[in-house]
């Protein structure tokens, strides 16, 4: 890798054939850098080489021709410089360690919003541990994949310690449709794209049950407050999430159907149990296995966080739905804008 002069020859690698993987491995091959994506499934890798769709994830969109899918770990990152790494959380580390072997200097960006279950580790940590010579980074923002692959205007975060991993994912996927803007929060960039699927699930639930635009507002505002007073008891800083990663990836995923954690919520909302909702979508909710988490450790924690309490309550303690709401509403009034009055 250190040898090439120009970022123009660097080879990159993504690992994970689902829809996100997808859409990152398409604008690398329209950047026209060389590309290898990986995956478990033959049928699916022959899919992407053969007729260049990926018809279970991202049904309907032409993926860029130049995108050589293999179901060959040490042929995909053979020769990489950078490896984008898009696999749910629970089966991250996992796939991590099968890489280890063919891991030296590359950069290694995670792309999941997830957190590891029982460690309650982010991705990028699971990184240094399992691959100690590797750079990391990650990215994370309002980056719903069957928007990027239609070419909608958006825009992500890189986050890393290494400025020549932000620059060089910067080149790697900005095109006129997609922005990198970066931030040397990789903790708070992370711990955002994390948190942020809780609140989409609620707001999904919000949407079945035809809540107005006042309750999804009030709903994202005091997520957003939430998700702040979270982050700032575990050594984040609370301005990242004014940022793409934060308030533009909670927006996003707070209102759009296309989001799979804001579908889950909404069908629970209309009466579906939460294995139904899931089955049904049959992609990952990284938002139901965060929500447990999070509550644990907001208990252990002592942070005051009433909607995920709430949305425990529905989901895992299976209280009624009108219940929780009414409890919610009754319950403590505080600050507006508290991590900055006191600050
Ligand atoms: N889809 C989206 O719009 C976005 C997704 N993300 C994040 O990207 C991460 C990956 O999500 P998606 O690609 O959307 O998920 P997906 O559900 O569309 O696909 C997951 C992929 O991972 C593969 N996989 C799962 N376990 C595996 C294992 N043990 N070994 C090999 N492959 C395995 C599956 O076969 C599938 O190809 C998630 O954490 C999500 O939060 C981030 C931004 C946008
Ligand atoms: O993170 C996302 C958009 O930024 C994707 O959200 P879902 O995982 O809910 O589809």
């Amino acid at each position: 890798m250190g040898s090439k002069q120009l970022i123009a020859e660097y080879k990159v690698a993504v690992v994970g054939g689902g829809s996100f993987g997808s859409a990152l491995a398409d604008i690398v091959a329209a950047n026209k850098f060389c590309v290898r994506q990986w995956m478990r499934s033959q049928s699916q890798a022959d899919e992407i080489n053969q007729h260049h769709t990926n018809n279970q994830y991202l049904p309907e969109y032409p993926l860029h021709p130049a995108i050589e899918a293999t179901t060959d770990l040490a042929y995909a990152l053979k020769d990489s410089d950078v490896i984008l790494v898009a696999i749910p959380s629970k089966s991250f580390r996992t796939v991590v360690r099968q890489m280890q072997p063919f891991v030296q200097q590359q950069m290694v960006v995670s792309t999941t919003k997830g957190i590891e279950a029982d460690s309650f580790k982010l991705m990028s940590q699971i990184l240094e541990e399992e691959l100690p010579t590797a750079t990391v980074g990650v990215i994370s923002g309002p980056n719903l994949a069957k928007e990027i692959v239609a070419k909608a205007l958006t825009a992500t975060v890189v986050a890393s310690d290494s400025e020549v991993l932000c620059q060089t994912l910067q080149q790697l996927l900005h095109t006129d449709y997609f922005r990198v803007y970066s931030n040397t929060d990789r903790y708070g960039v992370e711990l955002g794209g994390a948190l942020k699927n809780i609140y989409a699930i609620v707001c999904g639930m919000g949407s079945a049950l035809s809540m107005g635009a006042n309750t999804q507002s009030m709903l994202m505002t005091r997520a957003l407050a939430e998700m702040s007073r979270f982050a700032v008891t575990l050594g984040a800083n609370p301005l990242t999430f004014l940022g793409l990663a934060g308030v533009g990836d909670l927006i996003v995923t707070c209102t759009s159907p296309l989001s799979r954690n804001f579908r889950v919520g909404y069908a629970v909302g209309k009466g579906q149990s939460l294995d139904e909702a899931e089955a049904e979508l049959g992609q990952v909710a990284e938002g139901v296995n965060t929500l447990s988490l999070v509550k644990v450790k907001a208990d252990e924690l002592s942070v005051y966080m009433p909607i995920v309490q709430g949305l425990y309550a529905i989901l895992v303690e299976q209280k009624p739905i009108a219940r929780v709401i009414r409890q919610l509403m009754l319950g403590e009034q505080k600050d507006d804008v508290e991590f900055l009055l006191h600050s």
